[in-house]
Parts: structure tokens; sequence; C-alpha cells
């Protein structure tokens, strides 16, 4: 699978970390940055990997930051991404079933890195369900721009 690769620099150990991890299991990496521990705004990243997913260059895509937070408020501003904070297996399970959840969020210094690899292979194995869950994101997509 392609996927799109980012982290600010809170999230810089656990990127690395993961970068390895994907291409071990065969996955083409597209490593946004950022590439080194200089502090950096996460919107930056965020923002490239988000593009990616939503012009269809990659995927999916995988975002950490500290928490996990600014990455996910900032991937889902973006037409056709539904980003999801996964700070547990079911958050991935979930976010892939009933969301169709096409970018994972994560927090290097929330969850550790051992489960962080869990929530990973949930995300990358969880197939979306469909059925009424289509017309809930249909609903979600028809919001872009809504309140502006
Ligand atoms: O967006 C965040 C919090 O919601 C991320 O955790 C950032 O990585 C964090 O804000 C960075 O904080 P720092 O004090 O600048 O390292």
């Amino acid at each position: 699978m392609k996927i799109a690769l980012g982290s600010d620099h809170a999230g810089y150990n656990l990127k690395e970390a993961l970068k390895e991890k994907l291409a071990a299991g065969g996955h083409q990496v597209d490593d946004k940055g950022t590439y080194s521990l200089d502090s950096t705004d996460y919107p930056e990243q965020a923002a490239k990997v988000a593009k990616a997913v939503a012009d269809g260059e990659a995927e999916s895509g995988v975002l950490v930051c500290g928490s996990g937070i600014g990455m996910s408020i900032t991937a889902n501003r973006f037409h056709g991404v539904r980003a999801v904070l996964a700070p547990s297996l079911e958050h991935a399970k979930l976010g892939r079933q009933h969301n169709n959840a096409n970018v994972l969020c994560l927090g290097e210094r929330l969850t550790p890195q051992d489960l962080v690899f869990e929530i990973l292979d949930a995300f990358l194995a969880t197939e979306f369900e469909g059925g009424r869950h289509i017309r809930r994101i249909d609903k979600i997509e028809s919001l872009s721009g809504a309140g502006s």
C-alpha cells in the first residue's frame, strides 16, 4: 500500500520507527517530514500528508505529533480526508469499520510504541463495513465549506 507519513518534532522518533515498520511490511512510504527533532509546526506536515491522500497520491496517511490532536484537526480540514485520532485499538478499528478513515493520527507522548504498532496494524488490516455508514460519510462530505 502507498502510505504518506508525517510528524512534527514531537512525533519524529515514532515516525522514524513507523517508517521502518511499514517498509519492512512491504508498504511504499512517502515521508513528508519533518526530518529532525528541531521544533516545527504540525499543520505543515499534516497538510502535506492530507493533500497526498485527498489527491489520491497515497491510499492512506499516518501522522504523529505529541498527542495526535493537532494532526487530526488539521488533516480533517481537507476534503475527502477522514482522519482518526486513535489512542487505542478500538479507535483504529472503528475508525476503519464505521468511518472509512484514511488517515491515522497518533500521539508519541501519550501512547507507548508497542501499542502504536498494534494500532497501526489494526488500522491497515480492518475493512470499511459500508452499508449504513456510506450514507453518513456522504453527509460528512456534503458539509465541506458549511458554516463558512
Ligand atoms: O498538537 C499537538 C497538541 O495538540 C501536538 O502534541 C504538538 O506536537 C505539540 O503541541 C507540540 O508541543 P511543543 O511544546 O511545541 O513540543
